[in-house]
């Protein structure tokens, strides 16, 4: 590399280099909900849907990643404890809040980053099977409590929570610790009972006033999910125009206020007009076009939105 190129760049954490032109910072989009609610059959869809589940992950422009990368390490004593379902993942303190921050932070500067998966027969983390994450232009991030932590919370442009009967996560959870996790009946209803249902009622459940669009019944929801892939798909097509604002909070924001009865609707807004002459006609009508349908599927009960009180109002 010259001397020119090397002024450009930017060394990753894993010493890669990306020229400036490179550097993605993506849109942030959190995806809460109670245990098996359904977040990563969601963030499964909506990849499927975008075509990027089966690109290589060094070519994806839309990235998932769980929460659960990011449980801290147990001590020895905890590890005993896990091992008899008698250690609470539920609670906030499970997790390793500024590992978290800061990993996302460093995604949102565009770089790549390593973390760790997650083995639930072991409770811990596996370091041996490393997911590397590229820049994207929409990054994922779902997990029980993504919007408990104010820090954490405050870095989404979006915020989903899947909102699903508990009746129907305990019918799912059992089978799926059964079968995936390596758990028997005893121990998953144990748990259960003592740990995961008081934690979603105490952390998790009250981050739902936070999300910024509810999604009822999860990925059976295909309304929903339609919608919001349709979102994702006209921010990458807006993105990659020359000039454009690349800014799907301020694009986010027009739609969302559009819906919010406040008679704001963000086409005929001042925001609205600035995006149209980015863009042109194409977006502009196809944003009013969206905002309607928002409007309608609202009243449908297939999403609920809320005024996206992280975003500057116009
Ligand atoms: N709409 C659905 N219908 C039937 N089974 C589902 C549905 N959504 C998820 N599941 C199943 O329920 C379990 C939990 O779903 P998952 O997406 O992993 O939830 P979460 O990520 O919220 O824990 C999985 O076994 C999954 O296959
Ligand atoms: O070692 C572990 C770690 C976590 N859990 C449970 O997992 C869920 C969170 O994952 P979901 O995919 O959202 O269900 C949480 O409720 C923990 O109780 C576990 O059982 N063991």
């Amino acid at each position: 590399m010259d001397n020119t190129n090397k002024e450009k760049s930017a060394v990753l954490i894993n010493g890669d280099a990306l020229s400036h032109d490179e550097i993605k910072s993506p849109f942030l989009i959190g995806v809460a909900g109670g245990t098996a609610s359904g977040k990563s059959t969601v963030c499964k869809k909506i990849m499927e849907q975008l075509g990027q589940a089966e690109m290589d992950h060094t070519q994806r422009q839309v990235v998932s990643i769980s929460q659960d990368s990011f449980y801290r390490e147990l001590t020895p004593a905890e590890k005993i404890k896990a091992q008899k379902g008698k250690f609470n993942f539920d609670h906030p303190d499970a997790f390793n809040e500024e590992l978290m921050y800061e990993t996302l932070q460093l995604i949102l500067k565009g770089h790549k980053v390593k973390i760790p998966s997650y083995d639930y027969r072991t409770n811990s983390l596996d370091f041996d099977n490393k997911l590397v994450i590229y820049p994207a232009d929409v990054v994922l991030f779902e997990g029980i409590l993504v919007f408990y932590f104010p820090k954490i919370r405050d870095l989404f442009h979006m915020k989903l929570f899947v909102d699903t009967d508990s009746d129907t996560r305990l019918a799912r959870r059992v089978p799926r610790d059964i079968n995936e996790r390596g758990r028997d009946l005893d121990a998953v209803l144990t748990q259960y009972m003592t740990f995961v249902k008081p934690a979603f009622e105490e952390f998790c459940s009250p981050t739902k006033k936070f999300a910024d669009v509810i999604i009822p019944r999860g990925a059976d929801n295909t309304v929903a999910i339609d919608l919001i892939v349709q979102h994702i798909r006209d921010f990458l097509n807006n993105r990659s125009y020359p000039g454009s604002t690349s800014n799907m909070a301020l694009y986010m924001n027009m739609e969302l206020c559009g819906n919010s009865g406040d008679g704001a609707m963000g086409a005929d807004a001042a925001g609205g007009n600035d995006i149209a002459s980015d863009n042109g006609n194409g977006t502009y009508n196809a944003i009013r076009r969206f905002s309607t349908l928002c409007k309608e599927l609202t009243m449908k009960g297939n999403v609920f939105f809320e005024t996206n009180k992280n975003l500057p109002h116009h």
